[in-house]
């Protein structure tokens, strides 16, 4: 079969083929690299993988065919964890974070996710979905060709669904693709301080009038936030009606959320960062992917989650941004690698995996995107880099070339193009 686009001459082509399911332990560090390959594209779908000589069948007159001048091709990224779509910033509280205000004790003075709240209750549809699309043109600058996005700027059902429409728009209209989840417990809104227990009734009335606008259900499982039992009625009444699950999980308290995401079998648990150790053995005993986000421990001046210990004790490793306008404000996946490997130890290889292969199974999509194999989708990064461990040793900066997305050309130097 002719090939409507072929990708010659790659120094380092990065496939992550290998074995089916979440990559574990060594699996995530043994990653297969090929020397002076090729990709064929037909139909926005890889055609082929080779090495050396291009076989004649695969090039007709049709044919376009980019050099990458020996440079590295990965898997398009993956960002499992974003809160995408939102209204307004919250510089106004940089200050306070620096002087040691804890996060929570911000949010509980009404700040945090609850003065987000405010500012996407007053933003219009057109604002939110143009803000947001500068932040996805970012992110697919930075490699990114799928990623995850929450609600949870609403907490009351309009806005909540308001948010989840910019996504689904987005999704149709922007090149990224876009998975959704429904986050309605993200904080508990002021007016429900003395009932807590009501406003979660509430979340689980909002589960089934959302269902068209989410694939998963998430909640911020936290101290001071949503308990474990309130945390368990949300999400077991969300996998009845067919939801997949997330967790906000032990990021400042070990409460037990790495427990409850076992217990739930949930997709991946987020955060972690002050997760228990029998905690990580149910999550790889359950299949739980740890998503973790060191950017978000970076910026909050926190601890790091422990993923060599998760990662010698089986757990499916993945990152992500975790963007949002608080706890992590960048759209840099770079950044995340490189604080994978300077902040949470792993190496470029397994960092690799976690934001490829891993991090597709963390929005279940390994089965069209997240390796380089024949049949999935043609998404692709050129990092103008001789190799992956560069790309997490010269640190702050885009080393993104060429981004293909389903085939396309969407980025070059740097800038988007599509
Ligand atoms: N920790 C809870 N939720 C987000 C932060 C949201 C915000 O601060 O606006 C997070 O994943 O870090
Ligand atoms: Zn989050």
């Amino acid at each position: 079969m002719r090939a409507d686009l072929i990708i010659k001459n790659i120094g380092n082509l990065v496939t992550m083929r290998g074995s089916n399911g979440p990559r574990v332990k060594e699996e995530m560090n043994n990653i297969e690299i090929l020397k002076n390959a090729y990709v064929a594209v037909k139909d926005g779908k890889i055609l082929d993988v080779g090495q050396g000589y291009i076989v004649d069948e695969l090039i007709g007159e049709n044919t376009q065919i980019h050099d990458a001048k020996g440079l590295t091709v990965t898997p398009g990224l993956v960002d499992p964890h974003t809160h995408l779509v939102h209204g307004g910033s919250r510089e106004n509280e940089f200050a306070l974070k620096i002087s040691g205000v804890p996060y929570i004790e911000i949010l509980k003075r009404g700040g945090g996710i609850l003065s987000t709240v405010k500012s996407t209750k007053e933003a219009s549809f057109d604002e939110l979905y143009n803000k947001a699309k500068k932040s996805l043109d970012i992110m697919l600058e930075y490699g990114v060709t799928t990623l995850e996005a929450k609600s949870g700027y609403g907490l009351e059902l309009d806005i909540e669904v308001k948010q989840l429409e910019v996504a689904k728009k987005l999704n149709e209209t922007h090149p990224v693709d876009i998975v959704s989840t429904f986050l309605g417990a993200h904080a508990i809104p002021t007016e429900y301080k003395e009932n807590p227990d009501e406003f979660v009734n509430l979340v689980i009335e909002m589960l089934p009038k959302v269902k068209d606008l989410a694939e998963f259900v998430d909640v911020f499982c936290e101290e001071g936030v949503f308990s474990v039992d309130q945390t368990r009625r949300i999400l077991q009444r969300a996998k009845e009606l067919g939801y997949k699950l997330k967790l906000h999980a032990d990021e400042i308290v070990p409460i037990g959320g790495a427990e409850l995401s076992a217990e739930l079998k949930a997709t991946s648990a987020d955060h972690l960062m002050a997760a228990s150790e029998e905690g990580m053995k149910l999550m790889a005993q359950n299949k739980v992917i740890a998503n973790i986000l060191p950017g978000t421990s970076f910026n909050l001046m926190k601890n790091y989650a422990n993923a060599r210990k998760m990662i010698e004790l089986g757990v499916a490793v993945s990152l992500s941004t975790d963007y949002n306008p608080g706890s992590c404000p960048t759209e840099n996946i770079q950044l995340i690698m490189q604080l994978g490997s300077l902040g949470l130890k792993m190496t470029p290889s397994e960092v690799l995996t976690a934001v490829t292969i891993n991090a597709a199974y963390a929005i279940d999509k390994a089965h069209e995107i997240g390796s380089i194999e024949v049949g999935k989708k043609a998404d692709l990064v050129v990092f103008d880099s001789p190799n992956i461990e560069y790309i997490m040793y010269h640190f702050g900066i885009n080393h993104v070339h060429k981004v293909y997305k389903e085939g396309k050309l969407v980025v070059e130097d740097r800038r988007v193009v599509y």
